[in-house]
């Protein structure tokens, strides 16, 4: 069970024992209200009381003495740190002294007012945030009045801290099991070591992230301080015929000396089904970055839909070149699916009728209506990966780039996103798939680019995955259809893309006996023929 769910399943299982208290709005402005009171007392003994009642309503209300003793530690430090140093500063009555520094009576006094305060702060908010599911608390907040962008603030900051526990955990197990030791870590210097390493790790996956999903945000027109304005006068099919042109086109990355792309050339037509395949490093996420406009080449040109876009232009490019992002958790960050298909409709200053006309269209393609209403903190990875694809078809972009869109998903949702891929296709969108898949390559693309360490190895039709000099050197293997025919003697040039056509080739080879050619096997792909996996 993930954190996500473990708290859900809390929240369901404990409800507010105050039936006043039961709506989340009531809920809310009560613990606001008390929190705003408790911040003009001044008296400890009062506010120790105060404490001591927040604390008996909240265990009454079903939060576990353990849950609430973890959370109050976890402001000892800052709470601590806070006012350690005030019982020194100012006049008063000495307390005591320690060094060259006196401690004032007054002094701490005020350390301690401050520090309860905090305590009934924690003990007020660890209550609200057990008994209340975090998608309501902002569903509330945003009846309040509270503002939009804030709520956005608040909902981006909530998929982090999830998204940090839920890695920082994945990294404490795989640690665990490979011999980080827990018990008696209070006295092993070594055991503080790893966690100092993991610590850094964590800040820098973290660091990552939010620029990815500063990079997703940014492609959806959120930063552009509703300037975002749809291309009204610009023509959908404006530009010549090629929907990309890239020539001799390199890319460095900031101070450092890879070189992540070299003089790579290629064209695209619209309408055209592309995957985008390589090893790993071979430069496909930094070649998407630059057909998206979020990077511009060091040197040669890119064209997108016959047009140079530079990193400031670039975000015209992004309401008609979307990506889908590898991780559907750098795309996702609003507080409903709803929501979060919207935000880039919103932002190209759509009127709200429009905006929700696109929103469920999305939704209806991509097969996820009933999850409309939900928080993506409570969604699978394959309904995430949806969600993320609908968050840009409400863009209505001409050209869609995917990267690595079957990582994760099971044998089922891949038949779904590959069949969603063909109605995408359908209605007139250039896709791009960038992807490790050569048997989901063969079947499905109608062009293909393969890299290696940022130089194009070669551009054609699906026949280049069957040229095995060629797979070899881009470090990929043959489909696994044609492999068998590999096998047999007197068999060449066979090249099934589907399962029906090498049935079709069997039969061939089982009624004439080996000589089946690279003629039959055309023979085999005519339009005619229905294609089955
Ligand atoms: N932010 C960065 N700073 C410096 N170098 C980078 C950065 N991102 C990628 N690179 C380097 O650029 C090269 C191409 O990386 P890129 O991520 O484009 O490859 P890829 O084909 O998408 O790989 P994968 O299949 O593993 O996702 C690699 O050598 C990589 O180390």
């Amino acid at each position: 069970m993930s954190s996500t769910d473990s708290i859900k399943a809390t929240h369901n299982d404990v409800p507010a024992k105050l039936p006043f208290l039961r709506q989340v709005n009531r809920r809310l402005l009560t613990v606001l209200a008390l929190l705003a009171t408790i911040m003009f007392f001044r008296n400890p003994a009062a506010l120790t009381g105060a404490a001591g009642c927040f604390l008996f309503i909240a265990l009454w209300s079903g939060v576990p003495l353990r849950h609430m003793v973890k959370r109050l530690l976890l402001i000892v430090p800052f709470g601590l740190g806070a006012v350690v140093f005030i019982p020194f500063q100012g006049a008063g009555t000495p307390f005591m002294e320690i060094g060259p520094w006196t401690a004032t009576q007054e002094g701490m006094d005020s350390a301690t007012v401050i520090l309860l305060k905090m305590v009934c702060a924690n003990v007020l908010l660890t209550y609200l945030l057990f008994i209340t599911p975090l998608f309501d608390l902002i569903r509330s907040l945003r009846s309040l009045g509270v503002s939009a962008i804030f709520i956005e603030i608040i909902g981006l900051m909530m998929r982090y801290f999830f998204l940090l526990k839920e890695e920082a955990a994945s990294m404490v197990s795989a640690q665990r099991s490979r011999g980080l030791e827990l018990r008696g870590w209070l006295w092993s210097r070594r055991t503080y070591k790893r966690f100092g390493e993991l610590l850094g790790v964590l800040f820098l996956r973290a660091f990552h992230r939010s620029e990815r999903i500063h990079q997703s945000i940014s492609a959806r027109g959120g930063f552009s301080g509703g300037g975002m304005s749809r291309h009204h006068g610009e023509s959908i099919q404006g530009g010549g015929s090629a929907a990309i042109e890239v020539r001799d086109a390199s890319y460095s990355y900031g101070g450092s000396n890879i070189e992540a792309l070299r003089g790579v050339s290629f064209t695209i037509e619209r309408g055209v089904k592309t995957v985008l395949m390589g090893p790993n490093g071979a430069g496909k996420s930094t070649l998407i970055s630059l057909l998206n406009g979020l990077e511009e080449p060091s040197s040669g040109e890119v064209q997108v839909l016959g047009k140079r876009w530079t990193r400031e232009s670039g975000m015209r490019l992004r309401q008609r070149v979307g990506v889908v992002y590898q991780d559907p958790d750098d795309q996702i960050f609003s507080t409903s699916v709803e929501e979060d298909v919207a935000f880039g409709p919103r932002n190209l200053g759509l009127p709200e009728s429009e905006v929700k006309e696109r929103v469920a269209d999305a939704l209806r393609t991509m097969g996820i209506c009933e999850l409309r209403g939900r928080s993506p903190f409570e969604l699978s990875y394959g309904q995430k990966r949806r969600v993320a694809i609908a968050g840009v078809l409400a863009m209505r972009p001409e050209i869609i780039i995917l990267d690595e869109p079957m990582a994760f998903l099971d044998p089922k949702s891949r038949d779904d996103l590959q069949a969603m891929l063909d109605e995408l296709h359908g209605l007139g969108i250039t896709l791009m798939v960038a992807t490790h898949d050569v048997d989901f390559a063969a079947e499905w693309a109608e062009r293909v680019l393969l890299l290696k360490e940022g130089r194009l190895l070669a551009a054609g039709t699906t026949d280049l995955l069957y040229d095995d000099a060629l797979i070899a050197k881009a470090d990929l293997h043959l489909p696994r259809l044609a492999r068998p025919f590999r096998l047999l003697h007197g068999v060449k040039g066979l090249r099934p893309r589907t399962v029906q056509e090498t049935a079709q080739l069997i039969w061939k080879l089982m009624m004439r006996g080996p000589g089946t050619s690279a003629e039959e096997d055309e023979e085999a792909r005519k339009p005619d023929v229905r294609r089955g996996r």
